[in-house]
């Protein structure tokens, strides 16, 4: 039998949310007996969509939404015969600005997500709690790369969704 694998997938526009992702599955990594996919939405087939024990989504803030690109993408999952219920859900988002928008994003995710039955995990400590989310915009983290205290909350997220994928199967 395959090990279960997690579905790593974002929408990026200038790279920090595709950051994010590699930095979640470089968590899922760090556990054995698990693999991923990664790359981006557009890219992703309904088979990955079935297949995945879990399914970690990830979108930039856009006006305080989710990228209408992740919201097209969920509401292509199939939901008769709701095929989606029980898998684990986790999210992770970048956003500009200090609360205008990351949490509520995360929020929306989360609530698609358990619309279709799944079970919502976050990261690994409390400053992750809803998931992992990084700040690209504002004050001292402004700048071309996503700073290093995001990443590492990504990797927790990673970490704690591939755990939890071993310890419901
Ligand atoms: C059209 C547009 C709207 C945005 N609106 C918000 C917003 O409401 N709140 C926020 O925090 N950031 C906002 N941003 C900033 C992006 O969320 C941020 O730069 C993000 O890290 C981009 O991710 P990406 O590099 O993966 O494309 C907006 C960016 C764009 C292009």
């Amino acid at each position: 039998q395959s090990p279960p694998t997690i579905l790593i997938t974002y929408y990026t526009q200038s790279g920090k949310t595709q950051a994010m992702a590699e930095a979640v599955a470089a968590g899922v990594s760090e556990v054995k007996g698990v693999e991923y996919i990664l790359k981006p939405m557009a890219n992703v087939t309904k088979e990955e969509v079935l297949n995945a024990s879990a399914i970690i989504l990830g979108s930039p803030v856009y006006n305080a939404n989710m990228a209408p690109q992740v919201q097209e993408f969920i509401n292509s999952w199939p939901f008769e015969g709701r095929p989606l219920k029980d898998k684990i859900g986790a999210v992770f988002v970048t956003g500009g600005g200090f609360s205008i928008g990351e949490e509520a994003v995360m929020f929306n995710m989360i609530r698609a997500m358990m619309i279709q039955g799944m079970i919502i995990v976050g990261g690994e400590e409390v400053e992750t709690a809803f998931g992992a989310s990084a700040i690209t915009g504002e004050g001292e983290f402004v700048g071309k790369e996503v700073q290093e205290i995001f990443l590492k909350k990504a990797e927790g997220l990673g970490k704690r969704v591939g755990e939890m994928v071993l310890r419901v199967q």
